[in-house]
């Protein structure tokens, strides 16, 4: 099978959690895709960095990153890829709010300023969460060249009008969930 495949049986097998959920927006739902389920396990998250690092290869940019906490495992797991495959690809973290003590970055990690950084998410809904990296890498002076989710939930819409490009590995669909 290929990583693609692996990782889409590992989701399914060890992500998705069936009941009634209230998720970021505040929005209802009756499933929740539980993917630090996924980018936090020994087994999966090697796929991770690897799916990730294919669906974007073509978008030339040298460091990744995104809201804390979902995004950040799905970061690391795409350094380490990229790194096995002999390409230097930098990570950041982006916090909720700026940090009140130490350096009092917003940032964290290399200095993305003028630098093409990919914007991910593990899985998004509203856009909401990727979107709030965006601004902020933006007014880092970092030229954020799109955003990448491991699922979609539904949030292409929003993404496009922010002017962006988008990229999911899967979709609703792919895990028989729409
Ligand atoms: O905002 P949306 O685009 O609709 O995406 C949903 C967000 O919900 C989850 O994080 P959550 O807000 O639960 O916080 P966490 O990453 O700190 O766990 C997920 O990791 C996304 O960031
Ligand atoms: O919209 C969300 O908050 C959300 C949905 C989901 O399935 N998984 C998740 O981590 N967050």
């Amino acid at each position: 099978m290929s990583d693609r495949e692996n990782l889409l049986a590992e989701i399914k097998s060890k992500g998705v959690v069936h009941g009634k959920v209230v998720l970021s927006s505040g929005k209802e739902a009756d499933f929740y895709i539980d993917l630090r389920r996924i980018t936090l396990d020994g087994t999966a998250a090697p796929l991770v960095g690897r799916v990730m690092l294919d669906l974007t290869e073509d978008l030339g940019y040298d460091a990744v990153g995104g809201l804390t906490l979902g995004a950040d495992p799905v970061a690391t797991a795409m350094l380490h890829a990229a790194a096995a495959r002999g390409r230097a690809l930098d990570a950041f973290v982006v916090r909720k709010s700026q940090k009140a003590h130490g350096m009092q970055r917003r940032i964290e990690g290399p200095d993305v300023a003028g630098r093409r950084v990919l914007a991910v998410e593990d899985t998004s809904t509203t856009g909401g969460s990727p979107l709030t990296a965006v601004q902020a890498l933006r007014e880092a002076g970092a030229e954020v060249v799109a955003v990448a989710t491991i699922v979609d939930r539904g949030a292409a819409a929003a993404i496009a009008e922010a002017g962006l490009p988008y990229r999911t590995a899967y979709d609703l669909k792919d895990l028989g969930l729409a």
